[in-house]
């Protein structure tokens, strides 16, 4: 058995989209019904993916917003970026647009490891962001999308092993995934 790869993954998004709900759902497998602006949080995970452990660590990060300077702590030695919108929320969701055009422009890369995450699908009625617009961004990005729900346990572990996932892609160990696969 390989021994576990050290993966380093930052959430980030607008306040309030449920960056720690999702973090708390994938790390406990709960969901706490109470509003605590974060600051910032780090959990460390283990998990199997693809035959291979990984060693995660989470940063749970303090919201942003459009006009909000890409934090630095968060550009150096991070493996890949779970953005996070409300679909209730266009604004959340202009807030990621902007948030991955610094995120290019402070790593000075074309293309780094993302999942695009539209969250709160339960409040179906209360939807902003259409689940098209989402998905066209994403493909833009030429990264991967996927709608949840922190609240129901919705999709919320896809989201960590679609990074993990890609983030062997970017370093070009796609083959050995498919043959592990
Ligand atoms: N209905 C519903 N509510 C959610 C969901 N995810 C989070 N919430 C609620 O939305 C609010 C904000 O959630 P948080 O997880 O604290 O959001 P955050 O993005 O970490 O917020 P900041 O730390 O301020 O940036 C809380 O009241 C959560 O209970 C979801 O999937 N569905």
């Amino acid at each position: 058995m390989p021994a576990p790869k050290q993966r380093k993954i930052a959430v980030m998004g607008y306040r309030s989209v449920g960056k720690s709900s999702l973090t708390i759902q994938f790390i406990e497998g709960q969901f706490v019904d109470s509003y605590d602006p974060t600051i910032e949080n780090t959990f460390t995970k283990t998990v199997r993916v693809n035959s291979q452990d990984y060693e995660i660590k989470l940063m749970d990060t303090a919201g942003l917003d459009e006009y909000s300077l890409f934090p630095s702590q968060y550009s150096i030695d991070v493996h890949g970026y779970v953005l996070v919108y409300s679909i209730t929320s266009q604004k959340s969701f202009g807030v990621v647009k902007a948030l991955y055009d610094k995120l290019l422009d402070i790593t000075g890369k074309v293309q780094v490891p993302v999942v695009l995450v539209g969250n709160k699908t339960d409040l179906h009625l209360e939807r902003q962001v259409s689940s098209n617009e989402g998905k066209k961004l994403a493909d833009e990005w030429n990264a991967i999308f996927i709608e949840t729900s922190a609240k129901e346990n919705v999709s919320v572990s896809d989201v960590f092993h679609a990074l993990l996932t890609e983030i062997e892609k970017a370093n070009g160990n796609a083959g050995t995934l498919l043959l592990l696969g």
